[in-house]
């Protein structure tokens, strides 16, 4: 069982790199399902002002308040529309995240226009800092999650300070209490502890998401990844009218290596043609480890591109052998890949391995070490 100082150090580590495409993905997935939460509470908001007229409150409340609603089913639209996009936008967790907690604070000003206590003591408003706060968890992304509880303590600070400094008088109200530095004090305490609380709870699914859809020797994405992922990619490929590839890849001959070598030389062996492999590949391009030596690379080019492609990595794995270790022969090592694509060869991921296993199979016939991207005849 890991210390909370590993834990820490684990966290401090993760934060130095980026989410790896798995987490991405499940972080696009969290962020369309807040988008339309907050299409639904924004849409929820515009009653608010129009109770508050049929309860008494005056025509410069309701406007005001009617022009706030509007404000954030506007925003929450905009961001609904960009989390739709069959292609991720980059950064709009971190801009959604932002825009939730700053909505949050400029109601809170807004509030103050009728009362400065209601603007730091109205437990309703400002519990939707914890809120936003803890939506982050969805975005999968510790990064976001600090960021939003920073701003939140930053604006939720400045706001007490703009109050307590343009203050007229004693800061207290029949309806709100009294405004108290303890009180404000603790609260930006609570703000912490929600931030460091969600933060932990994305970094824990984090690792649990990477362990169920990462290989643990090769660190690449497993079968869960290809069943869970994939049909995605290809449908939204197909959506947009692009050609999708995938190539069923496997290494040749890979059982004299155990026998001659051992399993842990195999191990290493895999690990050494994974990495050739990976070097080659960019980072939209996924390389899922499918079976014991097979593999399947999934690439947005049609497949006269796709197969020069992958004649590049078979090249590059034949050029790259591998070193036992020191004084034992270098060791060859070629690999076998079918292709397909999509619309040409099939339309979803099952009939597209098939026709690329069909076409490896053929590669393995016809002496190993090519690449098969059509039937023959
Ligand atoms: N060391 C090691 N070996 C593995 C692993 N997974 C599968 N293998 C071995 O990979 C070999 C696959 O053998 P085969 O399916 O017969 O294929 P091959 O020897 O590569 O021959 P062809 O595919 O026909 O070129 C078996 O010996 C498996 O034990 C692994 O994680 N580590």
């Amino acid at each position: 069982m890991s210390t909370l100082r590993e834990t820490f150090e684990d966290l401090a580590a993760s934060l130095r790199q980026p989410p790896d495409e798995i987490l991405l993905e499940v972080g696009a997935g969290g962020e369309l399902l807040v988008a339309h939460l907050r299409v639904g509470v924004a849409s929820l908001l515009l009653l608010l002002p129009l109770l508050n007229r049929w309860a008494g409150g005056t025509l410069h409340e309701t406007l005001a308040g009617l022009v706030g609603a509007l404000l954030a089913l506007g925003l929450s639209a905009l961001w609904l529309r960009l989390a739709r996009r069959p292609r991720r936008v980059a950064g709009l967790a971190t801009v959604t995240a932002a825009s939730d907690v700053t909505m949050v604070t400029l109601v809170l000003a807004l509030l103050s226009l009728e009362s400065p206590v209601a603007a730091i003591n109205s437990a309703v408003v400002w519990g939707c800092y914890p809120l936003a706060i803890f939506a982050t968890a969805l975005r999968h992304d510790v990064r976001v999650t600090l960021f939003a509880g920073a701003l939140a303590m930053v604006q939720s600070g400045l706001l007490w300070a703009a109050v307590v400094a343009l203050a007229e008088g004693p800061l207290v109200s029949a309806a709100y209490g009294t405004v108290s530095t303890s009180t404000q004090v603790q609260r930006l305490v609570l703000l912490l502890a929600v931030t460091l609380v969600t933060a932990m709870v994305v970094f824990r699914a984090q690792r649990l998401t990477q362990f169920s859809a990462t290989d643990g020797l090769t660190g690449l994405p497993n079968r869960n990844y290809l069943n869970t992922r994939v049909p995605q990619l290809v449908r939204d490929a197909r959506a947009n009218g692009h050609t999708v590839s995938l190539a069923l890849v496997d290494l040749d001959n890979f059982r004299h290596i155990n026998a001659e070598l051992g399993h842990l030389a195999g191990d290493r062996a895999l690990r050494h043609a994974v990495k050739v492999l990976r070097k080659e590949l960019a980072r939209e391009e996924p390389m899922i480890r499918v079976g014991g030596e097979e593999f399947v690379l999934v690439l947005r080019l049609p497949i006269g591109a796709a197969w020069e492609r992958l004649e590049v990595l078979r090249r590059k794995l034949e050029a790259a052998p591998f070193l036992p270790e020191a004084g034992v022969e270098p060791r060859r090592m070629t690999l076998s890949a079918g292709l397909a694509s999509c619309p040409q060869d099939a339309n979803d991921l099952s009939g597209l391995m098939k026709r690329a296993d069909q076409r490896l199979q053929v590669a393995k016939q016809a002496g190993r070490n090519r690449v098969v991207a059509r039937d023959e005849g």
